[in-house]
């Protein structure tokens, strides 16, 4: 198939043919000939263009179902719900129920075994409310801002780029769109996320976007910040935020942090917590709210040995990658490559960065999203801050598209650095040099007894000053005071005259064993509740044979139940056994769930499915006499027959997930399902 801009220029080149043939007076044949050709190219473009629009409703409408079904188990299952529901909710806030509860518990749980626990990470939990010099120091008072415009009419406001997105997607969709226009347009949509004030203006402007619905005129777009200001204390006295998100808090402890550790680098610090950004458009359910779970890693490193002591266990994992060269050409797709490769190549910018990108995968795939919907897409050099030295998103597909759910950044030594000046305490780390090397430092020596006779309290700012200075400065001071016998200096205090007697400078060789130094950090930031969403919609299926049948393929890592347990009927005996078998589970640590109902078993499986649990062991009559029962996993619907004293061990193997289904239960006797 032609691509649309083809037959877009062939209509254009069929359009020319026509103007030159009528500029050059050529027979009424020859034209109308070049206007039916013309008519003709215009035809199969607008044909191509309506079965284009077609497939696009059609997948937009079964996006739209299959959300529609998903919301229906998610929300009614109560696995989250509209924060504040009985007053009208509020956009952007929503509640867990008790399987969202507990899925969230154990993402995190897994989070922390699969992080802090298997890389000795230093995990800390600091409070949300944040002094306001610590958000200032960090950047977020300036510039944690989303452009803002509001309809002028009623008031509404909106993100400005989502608007200009929305109206360049509908500009790109016009078949009779000029080529120059359709590459401004790509340019200026490839450049949304960086526009300035006065850059988002003038692009509003050209493509007269307008507010949605009314179709009123926009004001200006003007920044919005997007933290929730607050006030520490009765007084007011001390402004502050809530937390856009966990990191600051690490950053502020790094000096605490580093003697815990012995002084040792690298090390990382972990923190899971909840972080709010008032959002501007709060959209796409648990995807982009106003209060959320971040799970945030700092990993310090020396900036010249970014090399990773664990890298070569993971330089054999296949990565989907989608760098920027990928994203620059002309055909822009992802594609597989090994960490390993990616690092040795400068793909990806150290083997830190590589290692964290790969840990990251492993553990997106263990809670069960699917690897053809996962892809690392490397910032591009506009989007990324002028400190950092390589970034990548990891970005999960699902029916709202490409969504970026962790963010992987190399940030170099700019979060210290900027600590360390606003705060004036010293936040680097010691390193010592194999070999002590030869160095010529500069010595600046105050004569603190004429300095003292002189200027008796004031010695003591000028003593600093002089101690301040830099190698340039105290050497023309000093040329200054032999030239005039005395020289100007700027103090604390305010400006001094001093004499060459007051102070020496002079250069010395001195030997260095070591020297402070500022750590690189290297950031994985996790969104908790983005990931769940994404592994929900890969977790979603119907079972073929039944409409009505809805599951929920969730990885026993995370289901919020591990097995439930049903005695076959209801029967004093096998309720029971069903009664002990809950016992002996939960006391084995695998959570379980008694359903003695006295629905048919078909339907308590579908309850279960549809909640996600994994497993479901079956007690019936033959249990009464041989001591067994039926074991069945949820998505094969295979069961097996299993001695009661041995449930506990295979359910342990399988959620611990150290075996697979078939592998586990191959030598237990198979049986038929009882689904229905
Ligand atoms: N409003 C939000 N709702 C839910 N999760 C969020 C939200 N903002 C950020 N996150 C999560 O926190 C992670 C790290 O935050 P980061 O600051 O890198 O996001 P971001 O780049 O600002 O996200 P976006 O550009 O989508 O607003 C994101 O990858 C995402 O999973």
């Amino acid at each position: 198939m032609e691509t649309l801009e083809a037959m877009q220029e062939e209509v254009n080149a069929a359009g020319a043919n026509v103007r030159a043939l009528k500029a050059e007076g050529a027979s009424p044949e020859a034209i109308a000939a070049a206007i039916d050709a013309l008519k003709k190219t215009k035809l199969t473009l607008e044909s191509e263009l309506a079965t284009l629009k077609e497939a696009g409703n059609a997948e937009a409408k079964a996006k739209e179902e299959f959300r529609s079904k998903l919301s229906g188990v998610l929300e009614g299952r109560l696995f989250y719900i509209p924060s504040f529901k009985i007053y009208g909710g509020v956009a952007g806030l929503y509640d867990y129920g008790p399987p969202g509860c507990a899925v969230k518990a154990n993402v995190q749980a897994f989070w922390r075994q699969h992080f802090v626990l298997e890389e000795s990470m230093l995990e800390v939990e600091c409070p949300a409310v944040t002094p306001e010099p610590v958000l200032r120091a960090s950047g977020h008072v300036e510039k944690f801002t989303d452009l803002m415009v509001n309809d002028v009419q009623t008031k509404e406001c909106y993100r400005a780029d989502h608007l200009l997105e929305e109206k360049i997607e509908e500009l790109l969709r016009d078949p009779m769109l000029k080529a120059d226009r359709r590459r401004e347009l790509e340019d200026l949509q490839a450049r949304i996320d960086e526009l300035k004030v006065e850059e988002m203006s003038v692009a509003l402007k050209d493509t007269n976007t307008k507010a949605p619905v009314t179709n009123n005129d926009l004001s200006e777009p003007y920044p919005f910040n997007l933290m929730f200001p607050t006030q520490i204390g009765p007084s007011g006295a001390v402004k502050g935020f809530l937390r856009p998100e966990t990191a600051q808090g690490i950053f502020v402890n790094f000096r605490d942090l580093l003697y815990f550790n012995g002084g040792k680098l690298p090390f990382a610090a972990a923190q899971i917590g909840q972080s709010f950004r008032n959002e501007i458009a709060p959209r796409a359910g648990l995807l982009r709210v106003r209060e959320f779970t971040q799970a945030e890693i700092e990993h310090f490193v020396h900036p010249d040995h970014k090399e990773h002591p664990r890298f070569a266990e993971v330089a054999n994992i296949q990565l989907n990658l989608f760098s920027q060269e990928a994203q620059l050409a002309a055909v822009k797709k992802p594609f597989l490559m090994t960490v390993g490769d990616a690092v040795s190549k400068g793909i990806i910018a150290n083997e830190t960065l590589g290692y964290f990108i790969a840990r990251c995968h492993l553990f997106l795939m263990a809670i069960g999203i699917d690897s053809a919907r996962l892809r690392f897409r490397q910032h591009l050099k506009h989007e990324m801050a002028h400190y950092a030295a390589d970034c990548w998103d990891a970005e999960i597909q699902c029916s709202y598209g490409w969504i970026e759910c962790v963010g992987l950044a190399d940030r170099s030594a700019f979060d210290l650095n900027a600590h360390s000046e606003k705060s004036k305490v010293d936040l680097v780390a010691y390193e010592r040099f194999d070999t002590p090397i030869q160095e010529e430092v500069l010595v600046m020596t105050p004569n603190k007894q004429i300095l003292g006779k002189a200027f008796k309290k004031d010695a003591k700012p000028i003593t600093e000053a002089l101690q301040a200075l830099g190698e340039a400065e105290a050497f023309a001071l000093q040329e200054a005071c032999a030239a005039n016998s005395s020289a100007a200096l700027k103090t604390d205090a305010g400006e001094f005259q001093v004499s060459a007697d007051m102070f020496k400078v002079e250069k010395v060789t001195k030997t260095l064993n070591g020297r402070n130094y500022t750590p690189s950090v290297i950031e994985p930031s996790f969104g908790i509740g983005r990931i769940m969403y994404c592994m929900f919609e890969h977790a979603f299926y119907i079972r073929p044979d039944d409409e009505q049948k809805t599951v929920l393929k969730l990885t026993p890592v995370v289901a919020p139940i591990k097995t439930t347990i049903f005695p076959l009927v209801n029967d004093d005996k096998l309720n029971d056994i069903a009664n002990q078998m809950n016992k002996t589970l939960t006391s084995n640590g695998i959570s379980a769930k008694l359903d003695t109902t006295a629905v048919s078993i078909g339907k308590r499986y579908a309850r279960t499915d549809e909640l996600g649990v994994p497993f479901a062991v079956t007690v019936d009559h033959r249990s009464t006499t041989d001591g067994t029962v039926t074991v069945r996993e949820r998505d094969s619907c295979d069961q097996v027959r299993v001695p009661m004293t041995e449930v506990a061990e295979l359910l342990g193997r399988l959620c611990k997930m150290t075996a697979t289904w078939a592998e586990a239960t191959a030598s237990y006797e198979k049986q038929a399902t009882a689904d229905d």
